[in-house]
């Protein structure tokens, strides 16, 4: 049949062929914005940065198993040091990891690694909070790929003194075994988000525990060359985790328009819902997004995030079986007259299978590979949550950053925190405590 061919799959729809039709435009769309984005990304970065006196970059990266969005909160930490650097006098700019080789990102034949955040944020909407550039800009604008130190950030040794937690900050030697060696040359070879050209000058391992400035004094005294790489950043605190500080960063944190204009699209033909009749208009300029709290009213579906795989391995108590998902999501279908639910999940293809039986009204965002090939693991997941984030009422999981983030984005939003701070319950789960309600600080 003609419309097997076509793009992203909805369940819910799928054998119907002008759904064709609409997959093209979208794949339109999506080649003009993008294209553009990236060429004004590169523009209006780098200019008036490139020309200013006694650069300094900060360069940094996370425990390899980590997952997106938790890579996306050690973003949040980051760029709070940098405006502290940069409150302090130094002319610091955050280069962005290149995203890439995740444990999660399972697409296989895919090639996965070196991928700018331009292609998942508006970097435009980055640079209003704080002076970022993408890693190869800081390749050319550094003269080539040399970082000058890498400090492998660690907790103590010997954990806190007396019980007690305290700031502090050490030079130590690295008891993990070191993931940088050197090489005829002298220079540091490492992981470097899989670009084998770049090489560190110097890599020294330091104790810290502490909230993220606690680097910057060390970064102003102590390591002076033009840039430093923090590894292992989550080993930093947020500054002021949920204040205006951390808002402003996340409310930057813009996904990438093209990736916006997928979701969308996906919602106003699957799901019956656009922005004028779901009272969830989105401003371009982030800095002009106020959405008044309770103001959104969402698309008339249940927004579900159903984290599974290691989230299930361990056997947690506070994760659903399928069919206790499955129970829970019927009832709140029920108890809010939704007729659809949209499903963003990382099941394995049985579990699928398994909830497709249980549930077969169920809306997807499946893309068809050669869909998958543009948007990569890390667009889907975006539009995914993109999806959930317009959802009428919305129910995510315990403890998974990808739930948050979703919270975050319905904040942003203006929904009522009732709808949205959610999750399921595990079937033997005695208090089901709920997620907390971050309030959004102007
Ligand atoms: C147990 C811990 O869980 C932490 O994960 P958690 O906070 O849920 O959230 P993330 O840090 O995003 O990591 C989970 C990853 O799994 C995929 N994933 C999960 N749910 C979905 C979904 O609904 N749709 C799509 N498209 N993809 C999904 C996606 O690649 C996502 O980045 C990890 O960061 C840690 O490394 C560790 O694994």
């Amino acid at each position: 049949m003609a419309c097997t061919v076509f793009y992203i799959v909805a369940i819910y729809f799928s054998s119907t062929c002008s759904f064709g039709v609409f997959f093209l435009s979208i794949f339109a769309a999506f080649a003009a914005v993008k294209s553009e984005n990236v060429f004004s990304a590169g523009h209006t970065s780098t200019a008036p940065i490139a020309a200013a006196k006694d650069l300094r970059y900060l360069l940094y990266d996370v425990n390899p198993p980590e997952g997106f969005n938790l890579r996306r909160d050690v973003y949040i930490r980051m760029a709070s040091l940098v405006k502290t650097l940069r409150k302090e006098g130094g002319d610091w700019v955050l280069v962005l990891p290149p995203w890439g080789r995740l444990y999660h990102w399972q697409s296989s034949d895919i090639d996965q690694t070196r991928i700018p955040w331009g292609e998942f944020f508006s970097i435009t909407s980055l640079q209003a909070n704080v002076p970022v550039v993408e890693y190869e800009e800081f390749i050319a604008e550094n003269g080539g790929p040399f970082i000058d130190q890498v400090l492998v950030l660690q907790n103590y040794a010997e954990g806190w003194t007396d019980g007690k937690w305290e700031e502090k900050i050490d030079e130590r030697p690295c008891f993990d075994k070191l993931m940088y060696s050197k090489d005829k040359q002298g220079y540091y070879r490492g992981w470097f988000w899989g670009y084998e050209e770049t090489r560190a000058r110097n890599v020294t391992c330091v104790s810290a525990q502490g909230h993220a400035s606690i680097m910057a004094p060390v970064l102003q005294r102590n390591y002076t060359v033009t840039s430093v790489m923090l590894d292992r950043a989550e080993t930093l605190l947020h500054d002021v985790y949920a204040g205006k500080d951390y808002w402003d960063t996340r409310r930057s944190m813009v996904f990438a328009k093209h990736l916006r204009l997928i979701g969308d699209e996906f919602r106003a033909k699957y799901l019956n819902s656009t922005d004028d009749r779901d009272l969830t208009a989105y401003r371009e300029d982030w800095t002009r997004m106020k959405a008044k709290p309770g103001s959104a009213k969402g698309g008339p579906y249940l927004g579900v995030h159903l984290r599974r795989k290691d989230f299930i391995w361990g056997h947690r108590e506070d994760v659903p079986s399928l069919k206790g998902a499955v129970k829970t999501i019927l009832n709140l279908m029920k108890k809010h007259m939704l007729e659809k639910v949209f499903i963003a999940t990382d099941a394995d293809g049985e579990e699928l299978k398994e909830l497709k039986a249980m549930l077969p009204r169920m809306v997807r965002f499946e893309p068809p590979r050669e869909d998958l090939e543009l948007l990569k693991d890390g667009g889907v997941a975006i539009i995914d949550q993109w999806i959930c984030s317009h959802a009428r009422f919305f129910i995510g999981t315990s403890v998974s950053t990808f739930s948050f983030r979703i919270h975050e984005e319905r904040e942003i939003l203006g929904f009522d925190p009732k709808t949205t701070y959610n999750r399921f319950c595990g079937d033997a789960e005695k208090e089901c405590e709920q997620p907390t309600h971050w309030k959004i600080v102007y």
